[in-house]
């Protein structure tokens, strides 16, 4: 760890999984500054030392501080980004001119642009040093202090990561060396999808073989496309890749899980959608996923039926023997593992 005074740390984005965040920096007793984009929860967050709305029950450290100002945090030299994936652009355009350590902590690709979320930030803050956050990370978990590990991608490589460790590893919370940013990436972007999917199983009572097996298949997916878009095969069977995906297919404290689970129980993705405060990012990334992929034409068939589900076009119990219809073919192409394309099945 660091000697001297502990640095401050910034966190952009005060939803559960931002405020867990600062809960977890703040436990060596360093201030951290948290960027809320709502004003009454900035006020509520600094009265209260609680976080209602998004990380309930939590007393967080009096070394937290929330407010609504992004220059505050414009001089720091590591700031941490949890906003929505949709929104993170707009949110980082507030922070142009930012030169320090910026570490990217959301899950998805950007509707519309298909930029992943590094490609946004290097776009709008050309002058940061990008990383990747990523790993089977509950929010409420690490706000408790339970035992933790994430993959820690540094675009700058060891010299960056001998600057973000200390900053960010504590006892609890191990973050682990990777150069793989895109890999770290997808795996977070994709199993958001393939988490929807998992909780259709559950609400459709396919019973834990279905389930298993869309794991399996589904983790094919994700490598076919990880490795297509320049992502290394080991790290999407990391904690960002694999770890993630078991984790959120096999919980219902996953918001894509319980999204999946009541699609599958038969509600409309428009009104499950509809009014939620929290985000379930998968419903948002399995259309622009499912285009990337029909685009460079490697085959993700369950991300493809996740895309039709969350747009209300066909009904879970429909696509799921759409699934089981697909000719049979081989687990692994010879010699080409997780090979894809437009003859080849998921
Ligand atoms: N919650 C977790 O356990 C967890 C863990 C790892 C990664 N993540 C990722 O972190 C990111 C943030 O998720 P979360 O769980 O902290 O959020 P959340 O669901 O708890 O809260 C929603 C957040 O979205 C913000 N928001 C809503 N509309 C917005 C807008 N127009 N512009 C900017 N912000 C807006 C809200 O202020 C709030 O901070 C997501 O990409 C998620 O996948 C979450
Ligand atoms: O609740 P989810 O489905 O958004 O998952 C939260 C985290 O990404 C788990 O690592």
């Amino acid at each position: 760890m660091s000697e001297g005074p502990l640095s401050t740390v910034g966190v952009i984005g005060a939803g559960a999984w931002g405020t867990a965040l600062a809960q977890m920096l703040a436990s060596d007793g360093r201030t951290v500054l948290l960027w809320a984009r709502e004003a009454e929860l900035v006020a509520a967050i600094n009265a209260d030392r609680v976080n209602t709305p998004y990380l309930p029950g939590i007393a967080l450290h009096p070394t937290i501080r929330a407010t609504n100002d992004l220059d505050e945090l414009s001089g720091l030299a590591t700031v941490l980004v949890v906003t929505p994936a949709q929104h993170m652009g707009t949110v980082l355009a507030g922070l142009a001119g930012f030169s320090g350590d910026l570490v990217l902590c959301s899950k998805g690709i950007e509707a519309g642009t298909e930029r992943m979320m590094a490609d946004v930030a290097r776009a709008v803050v050309p002058g940061a040093a990008l990383a990747v956050l990523s790993g089977p990370t509950f929010a409420h978990e690490v706000a408790a202090g339970l035992p933790t590990a994430v993959t820690l991608a540094c675009s700058d490589g060891e010299t960056q990561w001998q600057r973000l460790s200390p900053v960010i590893a504590r006892p609890a919370f191990r973050p682990y060396f990777s150069r793989d940013v895109i890999g770290a990436e997808i795996g977070g972007a994709v199993k958001n999808v393939l988490a929807v999917a998992c909780g259709v199983v559950e609400g459709l009572r396919l019973g834990q073989n279905a389930r298993a097996a869309l794991i399996g298949r589904g983790h094919a997916e994700m490598v076919r496309f990880g490795v297509a878009m320049g992502a290394q095969a080991e790290t999407l069977s990391g904690l960002s890749g694999l770890g993630d995906l078991v984790l959120t297919c096999t919980s219902t404290a996953s918001r894509n899980f319980t999204l999946g689970k009541a699609l599958g129980e038969g509600g409309s993705a428009a009104a499950l959608l509809g009014d939620r405060r929290t985000v379930a990012e998968g419903a948002f990334t399995a259309p622009v996923l499912a285009g990337m992929a029909r685009e460079r034409g490697i085959a993700m068939p369950i991300a493809e039926a996740v895309a039709a589900l969350v747009s209300d076009r066909v009904p879970a119990r429909a696509i799921v023997d759409t699934l089981l219809a697909r000719p049979l073919r081989a687990e692994v192409e010879a010699g080409v593992p997780y090979a894809g394309g437009e003859d080849s099945l998921g």
